[in-house]
């Protein structure tokens, strides 16, 4: 009988050949293995060793052991993820990660003459909900609501999840049925982590509540990242409109959610993000800009925005 992975495997295109991100959990392994036996000519691996945990020669090993198993290519990536003041150790860890990820790539193409065009992770379906349990939690606009995609393009590179339709509990019973073992995190059972008090204490009681959950969040996931995409291309024309410049005139003369909407496209262009209330306190002065020697000077995450003329301006 297929299964939710035949499926989604089934489903799934992708510009071979495929690295697996393998961490030596249960996603990934379930994924490696998968995507192996289907396609055994076009499936290489990629592992981080993170070492933040005293575990990690442990998930190291056990990666290398299932690939010389099944003679995968595996390249391991060491790096160094110690969080900054004021960066979360997860986010650390995570964008090190998406480094360490194309380096291997590379690697594989250099050392093991792997030519790699994709990556794959092996997110779930069971992430994709605590994903949008965790943004709707801080309150997140439309881009959080969309949780993770499926597939997008950086660094030459393509990137997939190829698991979003799939239960985690389905990759588990998967891999028991294969006889195939897989390493457990311990820092899964931290309840200081949201995530895992997600996991353990909202997940069942949703499945209760709503035995098709995975299903509708997940749609509606997909109607926010639309609705996104639609907001994405209002600013990109309004921006046209301001001739590429903030000025107070033009902005002026938008309504405000389109203000609001063509600002945040602004300051993503220079890689920074306002909460929600400096984005309100800066909409106020831009009304209340109506003479020349009205000043402005508004801190918006790691800087500030400031007057310069006739002209907002984003300084360090
Ligand atoms: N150390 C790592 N090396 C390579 N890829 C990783 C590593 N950690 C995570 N990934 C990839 O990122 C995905 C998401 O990571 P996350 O930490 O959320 O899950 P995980 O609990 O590690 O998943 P898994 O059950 O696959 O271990 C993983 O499914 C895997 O594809």
């Amino acid at each position: 009988m297929k299964t939710c992975l035949d499926h989604a495997l089934a489903r799934w295109q992708f510009n071979g050949p495929v690295a697996i991100a393998l961490s030596g959990g249960a996603d990934s392994t379930a994924l490696l293995l998968a995507c192996w036996q289907r396609w055994p000519a076009q499936v290489a691996a990629i592992h981080v060793h993170h070492g933040l945990q005293d575990a990690a020669d442990g998930f190291a090993s056990f990666c290398q052991q299932l690939c010389q198993q099944c003679c995968i290519p595996l390249h391991i990536e060491r790096v160094d993820a110690r969080h900054q003041p004021g960066q979360s150790p997860e986010d650390a860890a995570r964008k090190a990660r998406y480094g360490a990820l194309t380096a291997g790539a590379q690697a594989l193409r250099q050392v093991h003459a792997v030519d790699v065009r994709s990556i794959a992770l092996a997110q779930h379906a069971d992430d994709q909900v605590e994903t949008l349990l965790l943004a709707l939690s801080r309150g997140a606009g439309l881009p959080g609501l969309s949780a993770m995609p499926a597939f997008w393009q950086r660094n030459h590179l393509d990137w997939h999840r190829p698991l979003l339709d799939v239960p985690g509990q389905a990759l588990r019973q998967w891999l028991q049925g294969q006889g195939q073992a897989w390493i457990e995190d311990p820092t899964n059972e931290d309840q200081t982590f949201t995530r895992n008090r997600i996991r353990q204490q909202i997940m069942p009681a949703l499945a209760e509540a709503f035995p098709t959950f995975r299903h509708t969040f997940a749609r509606s996931s997909a109607h926010a990242a639309q609705a996104q995409q639609l907001l994405h291309e209002v600013a990109q024309e309004d921006w046209l409109r301001l001739e590429q410049k903030p000025s107070i005139r033009g902005l002026q003369q938008l309504s405000i959610a389109r203000q609001a909407n063509v600002l945040r496209f602004w300051l993503m262009q220079q890689q920074e993000r306002a909460s929600t209330v400096q984005l309100q306190e800066l909409q106020r002065q831009i009304a209340a800009c109506t003479t020349r020697g009205h000043a402005i000077h508004i801190k918006v995450g790691r800087g500030f925005v400031i007057r310069e003329k006739d002209h907002l301006l984003w300084v360090k």
